[in-house]
């Protein structure tokens, strides 16, 4: 299952915040690198339905999705965890993630047990009954990933989900993209996943492909294999070196 941007135009204040973007999200990860203000969370917002195009459409399941019910079938299918969301802190993580589930009418048999499951990748179990104040931001962010899968979505978009966490718990959250994403997971097909970051170090760790937005528009579009070594390993310093140039403002 797919999510796709067509020719995606956005025009704000007489600029172009997108300018005939195209992708296809695939299963796997996806990973958006980009300067500050080059497109990336607008690019999310407008997978969403949440930021009409100027032109172009979004494709869903290789239909364009133009009425409501199209609309609220993609949303249904799509997790999405926005950059600097705010949580609320007297909730526990365990009614924050049955909160989402309602949200997106998860049938209320199925709730528990996809709860339980949502929890588990995200290695969040043992905090299932601490309040969101009082857990650390890494802890939050992978809560918010509970929140965002935990309808099993074919589709997820993470904005910036590492910004701001210390590198363990950095791996932490590498780690329950793998459980969720990776070789051998047990959730049924693989799900596409967005994720935008500023760190060279989060598409090392998780990029099946990393894409690369410059003013609004791709500039580069690599498959991991591009950039492996023989060992079949993608260190830091590779993702720098073949991305860093395409980053400079126009
Ligand atoms: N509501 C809005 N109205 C007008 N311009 C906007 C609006 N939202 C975003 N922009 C502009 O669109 C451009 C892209 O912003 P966006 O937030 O998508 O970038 P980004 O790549 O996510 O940046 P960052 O890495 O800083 O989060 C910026 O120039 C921004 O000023």
């Amino acid at each position: 299952m797919t999510i796709a941007l067509d020719q995606g135009w956005l025009a704000r204040d007489r600029a172009d915040v997108l300018r005939d973007v195209s992708l296809a999200l695939t299963p796997g990860v996806t990973v958006l690198l980009g300067a500050n203000g080059a497109g990336k969370s607008t690019l999310m917002a407008a997978l969403l339905g949440l930021r009409p195009l100027s032109k172009g459409s979004v494709r869903w399941r290789g239909s364009r999705v133009t009425d409501r019910a199209q609309w609220q079938q993609l949303r249904r299918h799509t997790g999405w965890l926005p950059q600097g969301f705010g949580f609320p802190p007297a909730m526990t993580v365990a009614d924050f993630v049955v909160y989402a589930a309602w949200l997106k009418e998860v049938p209320t048999r199925e709730a528990e047990e996809l709860c339980a499951e949502a929890l588990d990748v995200t290695q969040m179990a043992a905090l299932r009954g601490r309040r969101l104040g009082s857990i650390s931001g890494g802890e939050r962010q992978r809560a918010g990933m509970a929140a965002a899968l935990v309808s099993q979505p074919a589709v997820l978009l993470l904005d910036e989900p590492t910004s701001g966490l210390d590198p363990i718990q950095r791996a932490r959250f590498h780690e329950a993209l793998q459980r969720l994403t990776g070789a051998g997971a047990d959730t049924g097909p693989r799900v596409s996943v967005l994720l935008s970051t500023h760190l060279f170090e989060d598409a090392a760790a998780t990029a099946d492909r990393i894409v690369v937005l410059r003013a609004g528009s791709v500039a580069l579009t690599l498959e991991r294999c591009d950039l492996t070594s023989p060992g079949g390993e993608l260190t830091v310093e590779a993702v720098r070196q073949a991305t860093v140039a395409f980053m400079e403002p126009v």
